[in-house]
């Protein structure tokens, strides 16, 4: 893996002068933000050598570098979910060129069910930490010491510096927030009102299907990371309906404006 890892790596590097050091990877509904994005310059994921590309509606498929209030960023309009059928490896490639590419914070995004009954739709959370329910996990196989560490330390999956610049940012801006606990499941069924009761029993806050092995990986390579869910949905059995992937989509559309002034703050502060 190291070999197309580097092969995608120089492809890029010849493909953008952009050098960024921060990346962003949006959720379900929340690719707006490359709007913000100036000086734009677009890569079709099917145009990346050994890159995988989306299958789901609200996520394009598309890297996109450019500057945000002067910082260079690279977005990832659109990722890569386990139920796609894709490997843990597939699901996580991305984080590995990125980490190649010479990114050292990553901005993760997700829509999620809310499971903490005091977050409504529209709710944007910051991710204080991650359970992993998919049963598996991205690391699992030979370890390729060039990576990572065989046993990585997870303590501070979300980093305590990056989430306080986050608090800042949203009490200057008015923005208001939630913390909580995101817990990944492999999807793409919604939950049942039993698993909601025992995920919410384990601490759960909001639940998702992605975001978790990503972040992972970013541990593993040394990516320090934020996270922030946008509650689209409170979870089933708290809902008072049923869920759709429309509803979600739209649900994260309506809190983007909210989303984007959040995290373009946020870059313009980190960096
Ligand atoms: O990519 P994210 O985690 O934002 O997408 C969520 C989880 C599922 O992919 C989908 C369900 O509606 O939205
Ligand atoms: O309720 C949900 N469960 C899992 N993933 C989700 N993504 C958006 N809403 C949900």
């Amino acid at each position: 893996m190291y070999s197309k890892v580097v092969e995608t790596t120089n492809f890029l590097k010849e493909t953008t002068e952009y050098r960024p050091k921060v990346a962003i990877v949006l959720g379900s509904g929340l690719g707006n933000l490359v709007d913000f994005i100036d000086e734009k310059m677009e890569i079709d994921y099917s145009d990346i050598p050994n890159f995988p590309v989306s299958t789901v509606a609200g996520h394009d498929g598309k890297l996109v570098f450019g500057k945000i209030g002067g910082i260079e960023v690279v977005a990832m309009k659109g990722r890569f979910h386990f139920y796609e059928g894709y490997e843990m490896k597939e699901v996580t490639y991305p984080m590995y060129v990125m980490k190649q590419f010479g990114i050292e914070k990553l901005i993760v995004s997700n829509a999620a069910g809310g499971s903490n009954k005091t977050y409504d739709p529209g709710t944007l959370m910051l991710i204080t930490d991650h359970i992993n329910a998919f049963g598996t996990n991205p690391l699992i196989g030979k370890n390729d010491d060039r990576f990572g560490p065989r046993f990585p330390d997870m303590t501070e999956a979300y980093k305590i510096y990056l989430r306080d610049l986050a608090k800042e940012v949203a009490d200057n801006l008015g923005i208001a927030y939630k913390e909580g606990v995101y817990l990944g499941t492999t999807g793409p069924t919604y939950e049942t009102g039993a698993e909601v009761r025992a995920f919410t029993g384990m601490g759960a806050d909001a639940i998702g299907m992605s975001t978790v092995p990503e972040v992972t990986i970013a541990n593993y390579l040394g990516i320090d990371v934020l996270g922030i869910s946008c509650i689209t949905n409170m979870a089933t059995g708290i809902a008072e309906k049923a869920h759709s992937h429309e509803d979600v989509v739209d649900v994260a559309k309506k809190a983007g404006e909210n989303f984007c002034n959040w995290v373009i703050n946020i870059v313009k502060k980190i960096g």
